[in-house]
């Protein structure tokens, strides 16, 4: 029995990247829908098709009439710069009816409209890399036209790849910013706390193990404890002692601020590439 109740008959992914085999390795597990039902294309690259279907026996084709027949979920999983070209190929096996997901960052709902040329249910997401682990942290914005049906097919989907909640589009530029780009920052601390373990006189395999599960453990923390962060790690700073010796040169490099300012500045990187692929798509900025 799948475990979603068929929540989806077939879903069409357009793209067969790493975020879509990210996507099928986490329906697979949930067991969401059958194999294969889950049938994926990309524009050109074959034996990517053919790997995807070897590793999940999933299906694949280059003919539109066969992807789009009796779908009733619509995957767009391109780079952004190839949207235009990959949704006017495929407009007019787009109905009313489908669900379209679409993963593009920084592509509005009102872009895909446009470049269909037609009302559609839209469902854009925002997940972020840890998808391939199952631990995604994504946003999800849907159109007014997703019936209450495609709205939990939409939140079992992204279940399948981590946590799901759901936003206003207007804050997915935000949420780019905040956890779409986020595992980059994780990996730049950890980059930085690994290089000081050669200094400190570490060897870099056993720091490594010590410094992620440091990570996970704060991070588990975090999420069980009912106490702030602030709190959490006032705990672990003893007067006097080294963590306070630590904390101090953070602040006074301005390391929280820094922190900050990178999550604005990625935000608003997000709101310029939006606004600019709809100039060069010839459409309406989002509203
Ligand atoms: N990497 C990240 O952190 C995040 C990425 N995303 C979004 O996910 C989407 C996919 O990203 P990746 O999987 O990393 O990309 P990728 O480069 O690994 O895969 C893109 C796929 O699209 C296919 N493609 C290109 N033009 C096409 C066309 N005209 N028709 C059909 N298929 C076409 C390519 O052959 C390739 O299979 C992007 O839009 C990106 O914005 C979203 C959240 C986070
Ligand atoms: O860096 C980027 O533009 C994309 C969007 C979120 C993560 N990577």
């Amino acid at each position: 029995m799948e475990k979603g109740g068929n929540v989806m008959k077939k879903i069409a992914i357009v793209g067969a990247g790493s975020m879509a085999e990210a996507l099928i390795s986490g329906i697979l597990e949930d067991h969401l829908i059958d194999r294969k039902n889950i049938w994926v294309t990309n524009n050109s690259n074959e034996k990517r098709l053919e790997s995807l279907k070897e590793r999940y026996g999933i299906s694949s084709t280059y003919d539109l009439d066969t992807l789009f027949d009796d779908a009733d979920v619509v995957m767009l999983a391109m780079k952004p710069k190839d949207a235009d070209r990959a949704i006017m190929t495929i407009r007019h096996h787009l109905t009313e009816q489908m669900l379209v997901v679409s993963v593009l960052a920084g592509v509005s709902m009102n872009t895909i409209e446009s470049l269909a040329e037609k009302s559609l249910s839209i469902a854009r997401a925002m997940p972020n890399t840890s998808a391939a682990v199952g631990k995604s942290a994504t946003a999800i914005a849907i159109n007014s036209r997703v019936t209450d049906k495609q709205h939990e097919t939409t939140k079992q989907l992204f279940a399948t790849v981590g946590l799901a909640r759901f936003v206003e589009e207007e804050q997915l530029d935000a949420v780019t910013g905040l956890s779409g780009s986020g595992p980059a920052y994780i990996y730049y601390l950890i980059e930085a706390m690994e290089n000081s373990a050669a200094e400190i006189g570490l060897e870099k395999e056993m720091a490594q193990e010590l410094i992620v599960q440091t990570l996970i453990g704060a991070a588990e923390m975090v999420k069980h404890s009912s106490k702030s962060p602030e709190q959490l790690r006032r705990e672990v700073t003893s007067p006097g002692g080294t963590t306070e010796a630590g904390v101090k040169v953070l602040e006074e490099h301005g390391v929280q601020q820094a922190f900050i300012s990178c999550i604005q500045a990625a935000t608003a990187q997000s709101k310029k590439m939006g606004n600019a692929l709809c100039s060069q798509l010839k459409v309406g900025k989002p509203s």
